[in-house]
């Protein structure tokens, strides 16, 4: 990939998108094109080949996908399985036909077992049972490494997938319903403070234990596997059954959602009680990601969860002026 390489950024608005968009700008990429949800709706078959063929990408990141937090993927199980499909298969199938040199799949570490042995190594995909809250996301996730994997030994595309951990940073999901932890957390507090509440609810029993990676990281690490990982890296060539060629991207360190829930307590400033609602689901009580392969490819992360927080807080409050 060269500075004026012709990149296709799919979801370039979004946490990760706006992060890569920003990492890939600093680093002196000049030929990226982009499109909003509204001008090109990735579902849409027909749609997405006439991009395909009018813009002809040389590189592309697969960044856009329908994605919420636990009580999201629980409710919208349908609407999870089938948009993310369909914009995994018009993309990596486009890519394909249009001979895109190198795609950058991102899936997510719930596509290993609830139970996997912690930390989770690639190698744990499809080993047993997935968490229930978000299977139908994480089945349209194995599809679509399954589907990069397939396409390279068929056809010998160059198509990497990408395996993030929980992230976070600016441009996030603030909605109460269907975002993630953190920064779910963050606005409740945030509000509370302003409004002097007593106290903020926390959801589930708040022992689960969960990794985040900032998304600035996450963008450094997708650009680094796009200039420097091919699919030829991934696998033995003695190996007969080729699987598991996709990268774990985290910090390989936890927190539990209690311990989370008092750093960005701390970092918001709020005084009040932290309750927790035992109603609503814990889903998988432990995430917990073992970074080695991408350390062995050369990247490690940088940013760490209360720098990250700081950040984001500074970001948010900025944001709400
Ligand atoms: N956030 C996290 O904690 C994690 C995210 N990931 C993965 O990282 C990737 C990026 O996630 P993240 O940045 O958080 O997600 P966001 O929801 O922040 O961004 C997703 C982007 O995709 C766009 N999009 C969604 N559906 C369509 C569609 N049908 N057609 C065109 N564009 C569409 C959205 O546009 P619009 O908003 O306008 O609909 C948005 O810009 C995803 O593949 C996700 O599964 C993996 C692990 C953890
Ligand atoms: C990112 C990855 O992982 C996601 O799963 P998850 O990690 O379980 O998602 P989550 O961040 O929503 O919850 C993490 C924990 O936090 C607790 N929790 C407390 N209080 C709030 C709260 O107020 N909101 C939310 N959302 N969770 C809360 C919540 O009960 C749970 O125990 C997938 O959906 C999928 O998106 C995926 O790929």
């Amino acid at each position: 990939m060269n500075k004026t390489s012709k990149i296709y950024l799919a979801g370039h608005r979004g946490l990760v998108g706006s992060a890569i968009l920003k990492t890939l700008t600093c680093k002196g990429y000049s030929n990226i094109i982009t499109r909003t949800h509204g001008e090109l709706d990735l579902t849409d078959q027909e749609a997405v080949r006439a991009f395909f063929e009018a813009e002809k990408p040389e590189y592309v990141f697969l960044a856009a996908a329908k994605v919420g937090g636990i009580v999201a993927n629980n409710t919208y199980r349908a609407d999870f399985i089938y948009e993310n499909l369909q914009i995994q298969n018009n993309v990596i199938h486009q890519s394909y036909v249009h001979g895109v040199k190198k795609l950058l799949f991102l899936g997510s570490t719930c596509i290993y077992p609830k139970n996997a042995p912690q930390p989770m190594k690639e190698d744990s995909l499809l080993t047993s049972e997935l968490e229930y809250t978000n299977e139908p996301y994480a089945i349209a996730k194995i599809a679509g490494i399954k589907m990069c994997e397939s396409y390279n030994l068929q056809y010998g595309t160059n198509f990497i997938s990408v395996m993030p951990t929980n992230l976070y940073g600016p441009n996030d999901n603030f909605d109460l319903e269907t975002s993630h932890v953190l920064p779910a957390l963050m606005r409740k507090m945030h509000e509370a403070k302003e409004q002097n509440a007593p106290s903020v609810e926390i959801w589930g029993s708040g022992t689960p234990r969960r990794e985040f990676l900032y998304s600035e990281d996450m963008a450094d690490a997708c650009v680094f596997v796009m200039e420097k990982v091919d699919f030829k890296d991934l696998y033995g060539s003695t190996c007969k059954e080729v699987r598991n060629t996709h990268i774990n991207i985290g910090t390989g360190e936890d927190v539990s959602i209690k311990a989370l829930a008092e750093l960005i307590k701390k970092s918001v400033g709020f005084k009040g009680e932290l309750v927790f609602n035992t109603q609503k689901p814990d889903g998988t009580l432990i995430k917990r990601t073992d970074p080695s392969k991408l350390h062995a490819l050369g990247w490690k992360h940088n940013v760490e969860l209360e720098e990250g927080v700081r950040r984001v807080y500074g970001w948010y409050v900025g944001q709400r002026q």
